[in-house]
């Protein structure tokens, strides 16, 4: 049968027309459930809340043979359910910035972007933002896939009072972005993560230019931005935001490069049926010690993602060990686990449980 264009977009007008009334509605829900967390006292962002809301939408659609992918879906439903959140009280999220830094593309992804995004020069900022009320949510690197982590984030968790109330993984895609396609490269700025995940690809083409380290790769790409023999790995969004050409995109050595954020704030967010929990503790100096933890974990059938050891700084040649584990801390196996894990530590603090991304 022939396909009238006229007739096919009078439906869809007919159908944006319900989609809009749709939105609407859901909006004046959404400022219903504000109405009753205001009286109440309780946060606007739950992100267990929000997972399951997408868990619903995902779900109702894969049973009708959905023609839109899953993924294009719940990036729509980010933006919805972003749009409905900041009607209920208007979110303020800290990144480490500047604009464009992969940190503020992980906060778009969370967060959609209806937020009000406020960026920061380092991860301390990001927490400090937070800790005095001026932004709601902090969003900071805390490991890549392939260099592994971002120490200066670790560090922090174990000082400061916030929770970790969400992860996000990114994956990132490295660019080669120049002021002149056609100027000789002498120096190449980006974060010092970037620059190893790239080693391979800037030897082999500009094996003589200089590599800088910078806080982060949109501070890179706004350096090159002042000079013609500069260049910098960055984001795309940096190309665009900074006005520079793309030379070359995917430069990363390893295509499954992949980093991971924390959403930092002062809420601690609700069990979700699939959650993480990080925490860090110091063993007692004893033999066996760190054994009898992991076996706690294994009794309590506690599946570790990650264990890294770091150096206390307080006293030489003595760590603290960070650890992701599956699970939420108001599970029983884990909140037995966490009691065990007390009884051979001399310090334990739970960094916060979350949502798996
Ligand atoms: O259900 C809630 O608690 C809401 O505030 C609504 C809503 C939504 O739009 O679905 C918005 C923000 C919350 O983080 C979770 C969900």
């Amino acid at each position: 049968m022939k396909t009238n264009l006229a007739v096919v977009r009078k439906n869809i007008d007919k159908t944006d027309r319900e989609i809009a009334r749709l939105l609407n509605k859901r909006a004046r829900l959404a400022l219903d459930v504000g109405k009753v967390k205001g009286k109440t006292g309780k946060a606007v962002y739950v992100p267990s809340r929000e997972k399951e809301v997408l868990k619903n939408v995902l779900s109702a659609l894969k049973k009708s043979k959905p023609v839109l992918s899953l993924q294009a879906i719940e990036d729509i439903y980010t933006e919805i359910i972003s749009a409905c959140r900041n009607l209920e009280t208007p979110t303020k999220i800290a990144f480490l910035g500047p604009w464009a830094t992969f940190t503020h593309q992980a906060a778009m992804k969370k967060f959609g972007s209806s937020g009000n995004f406020v960026p920061c020069a380092t991860p301390g900022e990001v927490l400090d933002d937070v800790e005095k009320g001026r932004s709601d949510f902090g969003v900071v690197p805390v490991e890549n896939s392939n260099e592994g982590s971002v120490n200066v984030t670790l560090d922090m968790l174990v000082e400061t009072e916030l929770a970790v109330c969400g992860e996000i993984s990114l994956k990132i895609e490295q660019c080669f972005l120049v002021k002149d396609p056609k100027a000789k490269i002498l120096r190449i700025y980006s974060h010092s993560h970037a620059l190893a995940q790239c080693r391979t690809w800037l030897l082999r083409n500009y094996p003589d230019a200089e590599l800088i380290s910078v806080s982060s790769t949109a501070e890179a790409a706004k350096m090159a931005v002042k000079e013609t023999h500069a260049a910098a790995v960055a984001s795309e969004a940096a190309a665009k935001i900074y006005d520079l050409f793309v030379i070359e995109k995917g430069i990363q050595d390893s295509k499954q490069n992949f980093t991971r954020f924390f959403v930092i704030g002062k809420i601690a967010a609700r069990p979700s049926g699939k959650d993480k929990t990080s925490l860090v503790f110091m063993i007692k100096d004893k033999p066996g010690a760190l054994h009898k933890i992991l076996e706690s974990f294994e009794k309590n059938k506690i599946n570790l993602t990650k264990i890294q050891s770091r150096p206390t700084k307080k006293k030489a040649w003595e760590y603290m060990f960070f650890v992701d584990l599956e699970g939420h801390v108001e599970d029983k196996n884990v909140a037995k686990a966490i009691k065990a894990l007390k009884d051979e530590s001399i310090f334990v603090k739970i960094l916060g449980s979350y949502p798996v991304n």
